[in-house]
């Protein structure tokens, strides 16, 4: 079996700790390398024997990846992405915060370079097909609105979940910007009202609401525990190794 060779930035994330974690145990995957931002031993320890490095271009000469799986934050996950492409790694993304310019940009250099590109802002399924049941539903009820519930410690809003989702409501309605009975509240995407709230307790929650005459259809995934990711980011940097252009969500390839 030829194993997928894999690097993952962000290890000392609560995300990429997990990542190196599945990388490691993954039958399938090789962890050729970590890029972190400094030399720090919490990221060595899962392997025991796992090269850190702190630029892309030393990963990419000496460590050889195939894939790299992003999980950073939203400043630095354009340029790791573009400079894996650049360099012939296969971006597997989980980062949220990339714009809807970065993203068209991301495309076309992914395109160009014949290099696979996953764009995954949530890598559970339930969230995946919340968003397939929100593209159907919006047609039928388009007054919609999205709430989405994160632990405290995230930074960034809207979610990565959030903005996607509200994206692909409006490809799916093809109806953009038409909904401004919202506007002003919470952050517009797509014309689509997203209402973040932060709280302890939380760790990620969506509801996409659509209200009609006398009715409301609620659609609703939460996540309890980050194993819930673990399964569609395996399933995403295999399915990488077999595309050569940008997908983005995990919806494109669970079939
Ligand atoms: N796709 C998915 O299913 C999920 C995605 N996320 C997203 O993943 C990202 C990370 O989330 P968490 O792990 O909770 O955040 P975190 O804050 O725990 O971890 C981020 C890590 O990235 C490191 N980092 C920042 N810039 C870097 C760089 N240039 N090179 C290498 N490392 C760098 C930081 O030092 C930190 O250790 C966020 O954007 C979050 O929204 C989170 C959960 C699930
Ligand atoms: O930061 C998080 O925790 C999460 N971020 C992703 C997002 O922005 O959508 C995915 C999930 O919601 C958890």
């Amino acid at each position: 079996m030829t194993m997928i060779r894999v690097a993952v930035a962000g290890p000392r994330g609560r995300m990429g700790a997990l990542a190196v974690e599945a990388m490691i145990t993954g039958r399938e995957f090789l962890l050729v390398g970590v890029l972190d931002r400094k030399m720090a031993e919490r990221a060595n320890t899962l392997g025991g024997s796992v090269p850190i490095y702190t630029d892309m271009f030393t990963l990419a000469d000496e460590a050889k990846p195939d894939v790299l799986v992003e999980l950073t934050n939203h400043e630095s996950v354009y340029p790791n992405t573009r400079d894996a492409i650049l360099h012939g790694i296969r971006p597997v993304v989980g980062t949220s915060g990339l714009t809807e310019e970065q993203i068209g940009k991301l495309g076309i250099l992914s395109r160009k370079h014949g290099v696979g590109c996953i764009l995954a802002p949530n890598f559970s399924i339930g969230a995946a097909l919340l968003m397939k049941f929100a593209s159907m539903a919006v047609s039928y009820m388009p007054d919609a609105e999205i709430i989405e519930l994160h632990h405290d410690g995230k930074k960034d809003y809207p979610s990565g979940t959030a903005a996607l989702t509200a994206r692909m409501m409006e490809e799916a309605s093809g109806d953009s910007g038409a909904r401004e009975k919202g506007a002003g509240r919470g952050t517009d995407v797509s014309g689509i009202p997203i209402h973040s709230v932060r709280l302890p307790g939380l760790l990620s929650h969506q509801e996409v609401l659509f209200g009609g005459e006398g009715q409301l259809l609620t659609l609703r995934h939460d996540s309890f525990s980050r194993q819930s990711y673990v399964s569609g980011m395996v399933l995403a940097v295999k399915e990488v190794m077999n595309r050569d252009c940008l997908i983005n969500g995990l919806d494109k390839i669970i079939g």
